[in-house]
């Protein structure tokens, strides 16, 4: 655990700014109630077992009500490079999510492919997890910490697990990343409590079935973050 000890500063002079990332949108109604809560990152699957799974053109035409407004990550999975053509030329992303065991050499090879900034996303589940950042800090833009898939889940992401978000708090401070996993409007005010993350990530907590998501749950999410900012800042 030396490097977390190395990269150990206060939490406490992070920015006030909060990014939120909606995941596994699919129709222009999810779409639209992530924009009108003030999301800063809409996500896409492209992972064909997911429920979430979304073809790349059809990504491309619902990702545009977000120019301007949040930036269009493509999710993918150790995915290879036809298909990331596919992916980039049918969606024009503004990000990659790397949610598989992708190489800090394959991020470098992508981000250099593509031109585009690369989100690394690593599963924990305890403190000496996050040693796995070592390889791709100064590489990969961002990261996200999600958890790890429960036994027999046929997904990397999007299981609606969490992790103990206290293994976060000690993070240097200027670290970029997203909480994800398992969050939703009854803890995301612990998480931000616990973790005071950068940015936070969610997509099965705003669903009212695998792969559904319901603008209702969506706003009341980004109520409950309001909420919970509100509290911290009184
Ligand atoms: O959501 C999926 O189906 C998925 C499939 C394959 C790789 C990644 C996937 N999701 C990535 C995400 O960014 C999710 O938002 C993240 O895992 C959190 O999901 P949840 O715990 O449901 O909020």
């Amino acid at each position: 655990m030396l490097f977390l000890d190395s990269l150990a500063v206060s939490c406490q002079s992070r920015a006030m700014t909060l990014d939120i990332k909606i995941c596994g949108l699919k129709t222009d109604a999810a779409m639209a109630a992530a924009l009108a809560g003030g999301a800063s990152h809409v996500g896409f699957i492209f992972f064909a077992r997911s429920p979430r799974y979304i073809e790349p053109v059809d990504a491309g035409r619902l990702r545009r009500a977000a120019i301007g407004k949040a930036k269009a990550v493509a999710v993918t999975v150790d995915a290879d490079d036809a298909f990331l053509d596919e992916i980039v030329a049918g969606m024009r992303p503004d990000m990659l999510q790397l949610h598989g065991a992708e190489t800090s050499e394959r991020v470098a090879e992508l981000k250099a492919r593509y031109g585009l900034p690369v989100m690394k996303v690593l599963s924990v589940s305890e403190a000496a997890d996050l040693d796995r950042l070592k390889p791709y800090i100064g590489i990969a833009d961002r990261f996200m910490f999600d958890a790890k898939p429960p036994k027999g889940s046929q997904l990397p992401g999007g299981n609606g697990v969490a992790f103990d978000w206290r293994i976060l708090a000690g993070l240097d401070a200027g670290l970029d990343y997203m909480l994800s996993g398992g969050l939703n409007a009854a803890n995301v005010g612990d998480a931000l409590r616990l973790a005071n993350p950068p940015g936070i990530d969610i997509s099965s907590g705003v669903e009212s079935a695998p792969g559904v998501k319901d603008p209702a749950l969506i706003e009341q999410f980004f109520r409950a973050v309001r909420a919970a900012r509100d509290d911290r800042a009184a």
